[in-house]
């Protein structure tokens, strides 16, 4: 660090020299900064406190717990943390690059090996969070950052939670919505790792496709894109789908070959694949058991993280998603035959009817109306904005 640049840095905690804002989370802002007792290079998430009247963020405070207990080769390390002009800061090992930046260079090839590789750390990092009782419970590409030995590390925390407790219930909306379960969708209150190996599945997915690969605009519609990957699960193969608090009846259309999803992917990576996509979360494959899958010992072996393809560090490079186009046509909402909410598809779009309470998922069936007024044609599975010469849609999360 030059003199000038050291000049320009404000020095936090009498240890912590702040440098450039790395950006911002749903927690507050990420900036780069140098440790002067150690030379190190850090990542400090300066987390606003003033914003919570009673001064104790409870979700900053989980995280630090959280973090602590966890000390994985594939999880981000916490440095330090501590307050500091009302704000508390959480110091992270600073990581280069994250998989969502890997994943969208075009520069990168990724090779079967590569992915191994890169799927292999995902499901190591989370496998050391299962075994000690916590949910990531937030996995998606840009939470899973890469460090200059190109070892990827799980990151963000900050909803993560312990679990254990059978009664316990929880907030279900926390996953971005592209990596979420289908029991999430359901709005289910109880779950458990399987909502981790779900999103794990989906980051295979966009590894192999090189694009999210379920990009639905509510939690209906992406629960119809799912159906219309893997088809509309039958009660037989999920008996409590139907219990499901927000539980609506989708039309039935038929599960098409895996293989015409991924045609480049080996019999193992489908296999593999096709048991982490498991819609009943009690038979879905666990993470421990996804590691000692055949795919993982079979040709070709994962690639040593220091060999992976790296994308330019952080901020360097203008990224545009992959062309996507996939017309696959979803199924639509039945009504649930259990409960008194009518959702019906008529000529010039959805007609949306309820006795009593409008729900989340009439206003996300309102929603869908709107983007798809006065058509009868069915959303594609992705879209892509590139055709339209814009950038795509950032990533949604509960907080954007
Ligand atoms: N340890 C780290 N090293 C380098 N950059 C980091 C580190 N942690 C976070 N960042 C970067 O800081 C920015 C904000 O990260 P943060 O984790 O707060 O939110 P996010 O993952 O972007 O979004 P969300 O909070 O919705 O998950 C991102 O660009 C992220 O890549």
């Amino acid at each position: 660090m030059s003199e000038v640049d050291q000049l320009l840095s404000k020095k936090v905690a009498d240890r912590y020299l702040k440098r450039e804002i790395l950006g911002e989370g749903t927690y507050g802002v990420v900036y780069k900064a140098t440790d002067t007792k150690t030379g190190q290079i850090v990542a400090i998430k300066k987390i606003r406190l003033g914003k919570y009247k009673e001064g104790v963020n409870f979700t900053a405070l989980r995280e630090i717990k959280v973090l602590k207990e966890l000390k994985d080769p594939n999880i981000i390390e916490l440095i330090d943390a501590f307050p500091h002009k009302g704000n508390l800061h959480l110091v992270f090992e600073f990581m280069e690059s994250d998989l969502e930046a890997v994943i969208r260079d075009r520069n990168i090839f990724l090779s079967p090996a590569d992915i191994k590789s890169y799927l292999q750390m995902t499901l190591k990092g989370l496998a050391s969070c299962h075994k000690k009782w916590v949910l990531h419970r937030d996995m998606k590409p840009n939470n899973l950052l890469i460090g200059v030995d190109g070892q990827l590390k799980l990151a963000d925390f900050g909803l993560a939670r312990i679990f254990g407790s059978p009664d316990r219930k929880f907030t279900h909306q926390v996953f971005a919505r592209w990596y979420r379960a289908p029991e999430l969708l359901f709005g289910t209150k109880q779950y458990g790792s399987g909502v981790d190996v779900w999103a794990a599945a989906c980051i295979f997915a966009e590894l192999l496709l090189r694009r999210p690969f379920v990009q639905g605009s509510s939690d209906i519609d992406q629960l119809g894109k799912i159906f219309a990957a893997f088809g509309t699960p039958k009660p037989s193969q999920w008996p409590d789908m139907v219990y499901l608090p927000d539980y609506v009846e989708y039309q039935f259309v038929p599960a098409p070959p895996l293989r015409s999803l991924f045609p480049m992917a080996s019999d193992d990576t489908l296999d593999l694949l096709s048991k982490m996509f498991t819609y009943d979360p009690k038979s879905r494959i666990s993470v421990q058991q996804a590691l000692e899958h055949r795919y993982f010992s079979s040709v070709p072996a994962p690639t040593k993280p220091a060999l992976l393809p790296r994308p330019p560090p952080k901020g360097d490079s203008l990224n545009s998603r992959p062309s996507d186009l996939n017309p696959r046509e979803a199924p639509i909402v039945l009504s649930p035959p259990r409960k008194s909410r009518r959702v019906m598809l008529q000529r010039e779009g959805f007609e949306v009817n309820q006795v009593g309470k409008v729900d989340d998922h009439v206003n996300e069936v309102r929603q869908a109306t709107g983007e798809n007024t006065s058509r009868s044609e069915h959303m594609p599975m992705s879209i892509d904005l590139s055709l339209f010469g814009s950038r795509p849609p950032p990533r949604p999360t509960i907080n954007r």
